[in-house]
Order: C-alpha cells, then sequence, then structure tokens
C-alpha cells in the first residue's frame, strides 16, 4: 500500500483527501498547521498530523501550501531520494524545488473536481512513476505537459472550474429570469455543463460538429448560437485565460526571486 501525504488541507488539499478516500486503496496522511483543516478531513484519512516530520515518512508527499511557502516546506521536509515530492503550487518551477530536496519533483496542476473523482490535472516532471500516477488516476484524468506549459495549464484546468462556475451560473440566472425556480434551474444548467463535458470527452466528434448536431434547422439553439457568434464571448474567455496564465508567471517570478 502507497503512503500518501498531503500538507496543507484547505481547499485543493482537502479535494485531494476527499478524492483519495473515495477508494481507500492508499495510507493517507494529512498534514496542516490548522486544527480545524484538519478536523475537516480527519474521518478521511489514516491520520492526521500537524508535524511536517510526520508527513515527511510517506512515499509521495504532495505539498499542497500556497506558493510563497512551498519553498520554505519542501526545504524543512528534508525528503530523501527515495520519495516522491509532488508539488501543487501554482508558479514555483522544478527547478527551485530541486533544489531544496533529494526526492524526485514532480509538479501538478490539480483542480477542485477532484473531491469527486473528476479531476483534470496536469503534471511534468522528468521521473514521473507509475505509482504518482496511479494515486492521480484514483482522483481523475491526468495529463503529461511540458513544465514551460505549466502557467496555461494553471488556467485552463487550475482555475478553469472558477470560469466555469461562473458560466453555469449566468445560464442558471437567465432560466431564473425567465421563470424556472433557482433550485431547479441550477440543476438543469449544472447537468448541462457535465453532460456535455462527457460528450467533448468520448465522442470523437468536434465541437463545431456537435454544436452541429444540436442545432435543428430553424430550431432554437441556432438563434442562441448566432447571438453568442455575433458577441466578443469567445475573445473575453480568452482573456480571462491569458490574464490567470500571466498571474501564474508572476508568481514564478515572484518566487524566484526570493
Ligand atoms: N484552490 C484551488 O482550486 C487550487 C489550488 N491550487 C494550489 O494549491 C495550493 C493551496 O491552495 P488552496 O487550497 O486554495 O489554499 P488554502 O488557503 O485553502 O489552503 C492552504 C492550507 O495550507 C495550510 N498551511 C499553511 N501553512 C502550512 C504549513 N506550514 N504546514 C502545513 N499546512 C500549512 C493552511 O492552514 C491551509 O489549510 C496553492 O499552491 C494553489 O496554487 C492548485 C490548483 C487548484
Ligand atoms: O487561484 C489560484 O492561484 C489557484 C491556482 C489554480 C487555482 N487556484
Amino acid at each position: 500500500m502507497v503512503h500518501v501525504s498531503v500538507i496543507g488541507c484547505g481547499n485543493m488539499g482537502s479535494a485531494l483527501v476527499r478524492g483519495l478516500a473515495r477508494n481507500g486503496t492508499h495510507t493517507v496522511t494529512a498534514c496542516d498547521v490548522d486544527p480545524q483543516a484538519l478536523e475537516a478531513v480527519s474521518e478521511l484519512c489514516s491520520n492526521t498530523t500537524t508535524d511536517l516530520e510526520t508527513a515527511a515518512e510517506a512515499d509521495i508527499v504532495f505539498s499542497v501550501v500556497k506558493p510563497d511557502i512551498t519553498a520554505s516546506i519542501v526545504e524543512d521536509l528534508d525528503l530523501s531520494a527515495e520519495q516522491t515530492l509532488v508539488s501543487i503550487a501554482a508558479g514555483v518551477s522544478t527547478d527551485v524545488l530541486e533544489a531544496r530536496t533529494d526526492a524526485t519533483v514532480v509538479r501538478l496542476m490539480p483542480n477542485l473536481a477532484a473531491e469527486s473523482g473528476n479531476m483534470a490535472g496536469a503534471i511534468s516532471g522528468e521521473t514521473i512513476d507509475d505509482d504518482v500516477v496511479a494515486v492521480l488516476e484514483e482522483v481523475g484524468i491526468v495529463v503529461e505537459i511540458d513544465e514551460d506549459q505549466m502557467d496555461i495549464a494553471t488556467a485552463v484546468n487550475g482555475s478553469g472550474p472558477a470560469f466555469v462556475f461562473y458560466l453555469l451560473n449566468a445560464v442558471k440566472q437567465a432560466g431564473v429570469s425567465s421563470g424556472l425556480d433557482p433550485e431547479k434551474a441550477e440543476v438543469l444548467a449544472a447537468q448541462t455543463f457535465k453532460g456535455a463535458a462527457e460528450t467533448v470527452l468520448r465522442d470523437d466528434r468536434s465541437t463545431d460538429e456537435l454544436i452541429e448536431a444540436v442545432c435543428s434547422p430553424k430550431g432554437t439553439t441556432i438563434e442562441g448560437m448566432n447571438v453568442l457568434r455575433e458577441s466578443t464571448v469567445e475573445e473575453t474567455v480568452e482573456a480571462a485565460v491569458i490574464a490567470a496564465e500571466e498571474r501564474s508567471r508572476e508568481l514564478a517570478e515572484e518566487v524566484s526571486n526570493e
């Protein structure tokens, strides 16, 4: 049984612990300085600790703390070459991490959907052990990318859920404005986003072909699509993704200058 530790059980770390608890295949140690954060996950993991040294005993150590404290925590962990450090911090490069640990370094940009086993995760690293991939595949899908693509992955799949929540809410609110009950509108909008995403993952057709498949001749969808295509919504969504990517780059510069 692989021993995993998760250091930092805030929004992202707790999502990871919850996701791993769904199958219970691994020994999971949750570590945080905040006892309340540990209390929230205590029933979902093998043990909880406020002590970094205990968390450092795992085979695979996930560092899920804020970027500005990642480097010093990694240094304090004092991991050995037999261990793997998985760093989730946006913008903290492998060079910065490798200078502070003997462990094999893997960078991961996960997202909150790890909690339900639906994470979209992007990983980079020179050596990515099968055990690391197996752990990550328990909480979702992982794709390997080059490290220099981490900033854009941070924007696309790390920040992505927030963008989707925003768009989903816009669809819901339009339904509510036209008379749908808010709870029913939320279920209809959320299930529609989920179903559409599932279709894209499973179907060989392109998104343009799928749009075509929804647009019945002289029907309703084409009217809505005409409004979208005449708008600047595509450019606005791209600008949001690029803004997040640029912030990830800035974080990298801030951390490397420390
Ligand atoms: N929130 C998200 O959706 C995502 C976050 N990330 C990354 O995950 C990391 C954490 O982000 P969040 O979970 O959003 O932050 P958060 O603020 O919710 O959680 C951070 C946790 O770290 C704990 N912590 C602080 N110092 C510590 C220490 N010395 N030892 C142990 N635990 C300590 C805090 O008590 C807190 O529970 C960041 O690096 C972020 O870039 C990556 C992808 C998605
Ligand atoms: O907003 C952030 O900085 C983190 C990284 C990706 C998602 N949340």
